[in-house]
């Protein structure tokens, strides 16, 4: 194998709470990730000489800082290996988003050229590498919705039911350091069982400060609560409704005016990346 083309799906964080702060300044959080059929896709190409060379064009991300190809060359690393890459990629997640798009790309980089390479790393070493990366990295890396705990590393998965959502973008970024940051965030949720969040769900914890802060937001959630109940993803700025089909996604979608797009997307429990490399059905 020569080549290999594989997506990087997003995420939502339909729930996250923050427990609180650890030492090293990283917030202790309880949270369920579910996959969305839909995200950016990465193209692999094998070079013999060594080199890692992406071809993307995001703004304000310099080429050695993206994390394609930082996730290649700690892969080279780890795993002693010659070869290189060549890397194409077709964004189209909306980056500063809160739906993973940053953390996806890496954990489709680590399973593409474990692939690609031949290595055999595992998915336990994987997710090891992919949490140096980032916290949301492991749960992309292991492609199975999931109760996260700690900063995201302990993972439990989970089977829920995989509505249609509306996603919508406002027209802004958000920096995850900038709302973990904030003085207004409050940082004392109490513990929960997955079972619990099963049964009656959660909030997320970041939504007031964010709200506060970005009045796009605000204004988001505001347009999208008059047709279902709204709420924020991660840090966000993405914001999400759940429907039980297609067709009332994209009847919500059509009323939504110009200055605010969206997408309509099914959720997953299993990875789109995980189903197309056949590693979990
Ligand atoms: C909170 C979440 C929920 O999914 O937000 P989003 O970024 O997706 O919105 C994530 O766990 C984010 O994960 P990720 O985006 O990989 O964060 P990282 O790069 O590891 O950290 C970015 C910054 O956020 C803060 N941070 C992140 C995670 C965490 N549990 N506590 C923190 O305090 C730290 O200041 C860190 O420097
Ligand atoms: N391949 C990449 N795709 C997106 N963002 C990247 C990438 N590599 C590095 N970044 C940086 O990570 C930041 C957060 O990215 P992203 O994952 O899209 O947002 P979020 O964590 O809010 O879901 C971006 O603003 C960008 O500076």
């Amino acid at each position: 194998m020569t080549s290999l083309s594989l997506p990087a799906p997003a995420k939502l964080n339909l729930m996250l709470h923050i427990l609180g702060r650890r030492p090293d300044g990283y917030h202790e959080l309880q949270t369920l990730f579910q996959f969305l059929d839909h995200g950016d896709t990465l193209d692999f190409g094998l070079r013999d000489d060594g080199e890692i060379r992406l071809e993307a064009d995001l703004p304000g991300v310099p080429h050695d800082s993206n994390l394609i190809v930082r996730a290649a060359r700690l892969l080279q690393a780890e795993a002693g290996h010659r070869a290189g890459a060549n890397i194409r990629l077709h964004k189209r997640l909306p980056m500063g988003g809160g739906i993973g798009g940053g953390s996806s790309d890496a954990a489709t980089t680590l399973l593409g050229l474990d692939r690609l390479w031949n290595l055999g790393l595992g998915e336990d070493r994987l997710a090891r590498l992919g949490l140096s990366l980032g916290a949301d990295v492991p749960v992309f890396v292991r492609g199975r919705a999931a109760f996260a705990e700690g900063v995201g590393e302990h993972l439990t998965p989970v089977e829920i039911e995989e509505p249609w959502y509306l996603i919508v973008v406002p027209p802004v970024s958000v920096s995850t350091a900038e709302i973990f940051s904030s003085a207004e965030l409050t940082r004392d949720s109490p513990a929960i069982t997955v079972r619990t969040v099963l049964e009656q769900g959660g909030r997320n914890d970041c939504q007031p400060v964010v709200e506060k802060r970005y009045p796009e937001i605000r204004n988001a959630l505001m347009l999208l609560n008059k047709f279902v109940s709204a709420r924020l993803t991660g840090t966000g700025g993405c914001v999400f409704g759940a429907f039980p089909n297609k067709t009332e996604a994209d009847t919500v979608a059509a009323q939504l005016p110009e200055s605010l797009p969206g997408f309509v997307a099914r959720g997953s429990n299993i990875s789109m990346l995980h189903r197309q490399l056949g590693t979990l059905t």
